[in-house]
């Protein structure tokens, strides 16, 4: 891709805090219209890469554009890291409308608010809010500047599964109209949920970063549970497939197959007549990746 289009060009970012080298000559791509996923351990450096895109902090070394320009010149971004700054005497709204006030923005609250299914509460102090709520209305105050980049840090922290759901949508359809969004989280199955790419942190370096259907590949040999209509049958084809362990051969079978093996089974499986259920890795593809490069790179 033409660089100038790039919604994020990091090129050789290193950050240090005294002796800790948070952020070590770190590159990054992330093109626009994309749900970009920042993972790592605790401590890789993902909140100090995020507070540079949002122009909290400056790199030691290296260059940064946001959306074609340097970072310190950068328009459209908007997120927060270590949670929202909030005002908990105010409402919900009252919130917002100071934002708004103090950015000159013209935006409709009461829709951005019913955006993060927070109308219900809009005149409740955020004093009271929970963790999850207070994300919401974190995550509305930066849809209120209509960003172009979207930064958060964990905004998945606290919420429950609907409310998940409600911010995975939101996240979508913003990355739909165009817009870019960059989120760190610790849960991979959120991860896997929204972001089509994805970059691996560890001790401030970057250990992957692309697509996650990159992660994996057919030759890699993968543990699988697989629910079907009859464990015993299953089980029974499972063990006759050349590539094919059993490793568990209960109720739920557990195998362990490279993808055209598993293939073959599972053609053996719809000619017995036994129904396949449910096919999924023990451990996702990206959780595997996960463990494998950390534990590599916090090796070295
Ligand atoms: N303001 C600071 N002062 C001193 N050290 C810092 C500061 N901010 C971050 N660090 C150090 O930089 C390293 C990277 O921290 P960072 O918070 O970016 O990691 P992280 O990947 O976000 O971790 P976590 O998953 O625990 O939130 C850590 O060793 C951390 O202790």
């Amino acid at each position: 891709m033409d660089d100038a289009t790039l919604a994020v060009r990091a090129r050789g970012i290193t950050k240090c805090f005294g002796d800790v080298v948070a952020l070590d000559h770190v590159d990054l791509d992330i093109a626009p219209g994309q749900i970009h996923g920042l993972v790592g351990p605790n401590g890789a450096g993902k909140t100090t890469l995020l507070g540079l895109l949002l122009g909290l902090a400056v790199a030691d070394e290296g260059s940064l554009e946001i959306l074609g320009a340097p970072v310190a010149k950068a328009s459209g971004v908007a997120g927060f890291v270590d949670g929202p700054g909030l005002y908990p005497s105010l409402t919900a709204r009252k919130n917002l409308a100071a934002l708004a006030k103090l950015r000159g923005l013209d935006a409709d609250i009461d829709e951005v608010l019913a955006e993060v299914g927070l109308a219900d509460v809009a005149d409740d102090r955020v004093r009271g809010f929970s963790l999850g709520m207070r994300q919401r209305l974190g995550l509305a105050a930066a849809l209120l500047t209509k960003p172009r980049l979207l930064v958060l840090d964990e905004p998945a922290n606290g919420l429950d599964p609907a409310g998940k759901k409600h911010v995975h949508g939101v996240l979508h359809r913003l990355a739909a109209e165009g817009s870019t969004v960059v989120v760190s989280s610790h849960r991979m199955d959120d991860v896997e949920a929204l972001c089509a790419e994805v970059t691996i942190l560890a001790t401030g370096r970057v250990v992957f970063t692309g697509p996650l259907g990159k992660l994996s590949s057919d030759d890699q040999e993968l543990d699988y549970r697989l629910r079907t209509s009859d464990p015993s049958a299953a089980s029974r084809l499972a063990a006759e497939t050349t590539g094919v362990v059993v490793v568990d051969g209960a109720e739920l079978l557990v195998v362990r197959a490279m993808v055209p093996a598993l293939d073959a089974l599972m053609s053996r499986l719809i000619g017995a007549g036994v129904a396949v259920r449910e096919l999924a890795p023990v451990v996702s593809p990206l959780e595997a990746a996960f463990l494998d490069l950390t534990e590599q790179e916090s090796g070295r």
